[in-house]
């Protein structure tokens, strides 16, 4: 049995999460991101309301997490794992009694700003709140609250439930105890973490991104085809998957959000220059997997 298969077989108490002090999580966001963190965080024992705009998103949401269940586990572990996972679309009526959020909306600062501003007024003091953004700077995000010392980045990779880490971040308000709280809590999600600062991409994205953003200029140049970039790098480097089934897999409106955030704050680094190839697919709605196309159109 794989270990990933391993930690979603095992038995957590209902009543609480392995670590004493974030038993009950709001995740905030209910889409590729938001369900694999919310099936995680519920598959390792803590009380669960993930929030998105319609009820219609959090019913196919909370589908996908069940069917995501079923390839690992029997009847009885998703019941309670279901069980302890809840939906809303009041945001602020979701954090009135929680220990932690993680926002895993749209890659847009003025977005999260807006979102987080609104929770810091209905959440409890000892609230934690942190996000899961790609590229954003996590002190940009902070600033919309009067609890910086409570807030920091918790940055998971999709998919969510397999892969293994979690980069934790945080920015000079945060205090010791959150950052504690918040290795403790990716500890609890059976997570291996590293410590990250505030910077660019942190860890893996800084390093992860332009490696996608070079693939597809090599394309752009005409000097191979996105078929043979990925089995070049698949069987010649050893990656799992090859950069442009990658950048389906991710989202590609994510990496173009990405890229020029990234642009738009560092305009003379030639590693985030923008793609006109990757903004014509976005602008055609080719966002990858989860629309059915990107640079491949998905078998039905
Ligand atoms: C943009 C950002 O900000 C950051 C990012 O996330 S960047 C993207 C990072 N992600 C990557 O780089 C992913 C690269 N790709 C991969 O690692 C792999 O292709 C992949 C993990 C996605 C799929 O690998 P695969 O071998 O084809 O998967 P698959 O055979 O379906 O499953 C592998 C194992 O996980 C288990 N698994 C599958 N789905 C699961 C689920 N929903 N929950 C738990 N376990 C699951 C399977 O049961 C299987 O275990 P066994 O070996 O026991 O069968
Ligand atoms: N796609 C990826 O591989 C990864 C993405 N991320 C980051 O996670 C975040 C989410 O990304 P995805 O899950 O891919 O996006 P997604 O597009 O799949 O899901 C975003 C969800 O947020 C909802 N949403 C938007 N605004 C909202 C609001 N104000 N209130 C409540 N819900 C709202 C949308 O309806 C949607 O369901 C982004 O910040 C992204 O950069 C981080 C790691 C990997």
């Amino acid at each position: 049995m794989a270990q990933a298969t391993r930690v979603f077989c095992r038995n957590f108490s209902s009543s609480s999460s392995r670590f004493g002090n974030i038993k009950h999580v709001t995740v905030i966001g209910a889409g590729l991101m938001g369900a694999g963190i919310a099936q995680v965080a519920a598959s390792t024992g803590h009380q669960v309301v993930i929030v998105d705009q319609t009820d219609d998103i959090l019913s196919k949401s909370k589908a996908t997490i069940e069917k995501s269940l079923q390839r690992v586990a029997g009847e009885t572990f998703i019941a309670e794992v279901m069980g302890r996972l809840t939906i809303k679309t009041d945001a602020a009526a979701a954090v009135k009694n929680t220990d932690l959020v993680i926002e895993a909306i749209v890659e847009n600062l003025e977005v999260k700003k807006k979102l987080f501003s609104s929770l810091d007024k209905a959440a409890p003091k000892h609230t934690i709140f942190t996000s899961n953004t790609s590229s954003i700077p996590i002190k940009d995000i902070a600033v919309a609250t009067q609890r910086q010392d409570r807030f920091g980045g918790l940055h998971f990779f999709n998919p969510v439930p397999i892969m293994k880490l979690l980069e934790v971040i945080r920015i000079p308000a945060t205090s010791d105890e959150t950052f504690d709280k918040l290795l403790g809590f990716g500890k609890a999600m059976d997570k291996s973490t590293v410590n990250c600062k505030d910077t660019p991409g942190f860890i893996v994205n800084r390093l992860l991104v332009p490696y996608m953003m070079e693939a597809i200029r090599m394309v752009e140049r005409g000097e191979a085809s996105p078929q043979d970039v990925d089995t070049a790098m698949k069987l010649g480097a050893g990656y799992p998957m090859g950069p442009f089934e990658l950048t389906d897999y991710v989202g590609l409106d994510t990496c173009k959000f990405i890229i020029d955030g990234w642009h738009k704050k560092y305009p003379d680094n030639p590693l985030f220059m923008p793609s006109p190839l990757l903004d014509k697919l976005v602008s055609e709605g080719k966002l990858g997997n989860k629309t059915g196309e990107g640079f491949y159109k998905q078998k039905k």
